[in-house]
């Protein structure tokens, strides 16, 4: 029997150019154990990625903000916290750097997301005065509540679908995936992992983005039989 999986989306499904990697569909497609995409993105997002694969919908989005399983779906974390921190923000001067219409944000429920490319000094002082924290995913700055993490997410949806966090094996890239690894049973870093996520795996593989998601797969599906 293969083990259940908890799926990092950026840096773990993806290719160095942020696309998914084609070969996702067919790895995932044939998995015959539970798998939860546990994402920074905001809810569609895995949402989509669900249905197009062709797998159950079990998501933990925004960083465990967001928790849909089964016919269940939870809400973590202050939202009206963080847009208020964000409004300040904006007023000292910073930008969010997704342009007028921002998909990045236009659908997140409990925090918000800024570019990368955005004044992080600024960013932390200000969520600290409002007593959010500052998550680097590599992707983008997260300014969420602390203790919401994608690890609490994992386990409401065990607690929705009667399954034991310790059965699962989780992958990930970045400092956000390591309450994940922490709640996990076991753990993966793929090789482009920051340092805080491959501090906290239990194994860091050779390969980077989805090759090193693939090894770990093979490896899986190999153990498992
Ligand atoms: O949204 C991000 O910043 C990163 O998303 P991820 O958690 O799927 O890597
Ligand atoms: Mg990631």
């Amino acid at each position: 029997m293969v083990p259940p999986l908890a799926l990092d989306i950026d840096g773990t499904l993806t290719t160095p150019e942020h696309t998914i990697d084609p070969r996702l569909f067919g790895a995932l497609q044939r998995w015959d154990a539970p798998i939860v995409i546990a994402t920074g993105k905001s809810f569609p997002y895995p949402v989509a990625l669900c249905h197009f694969l062709g797998i159950p919908e079990h998501v933990i989005a925004e960083n465990g903000g967001v928790v849909y399983a089964g016919d269940t779906i939870r809400f973590t974390g202050d939202p009206d916290r963080a847009a208020n921190a964000v409004r300040e923000f904006l007023d000292r001067g910073g930008d969010l750097g997704y342009g007028d219409v921002d998909t990045t944000n236009r659908w997140r429920e409990t925090e918000i997301a800024v570019s990368i490319d955005g004044d992080e000094s600024l960013l932390r002082d200000v969520a600290a005065e409002f007593g959010l924290e500052v998550v680097d995913t590599g992707y983008a700055f997260h300014v969420k509540t602390p203790g919401v993490e994608k690890g609490a997410g994992l386990e409401a949806i065990c607690d929705i679908l009667d399954l034991n966090p310790s059965e699962f094996v989780a992958i990930g890239d970045s400092e956000n995936d390591v309450s994940l690894f922490n709640t996990a049973g076991d753990s993966y870093a793929v090789a482009n992992a920051d340092e805080k996520a491959k501090a906290a795996a239990e194994t860091v593989v050779d390969e980077s983005y989805f090759d090193g998601t693939l090894s770990i797969l093979d490896r899986l599906r190999t153990q498992s039989i």
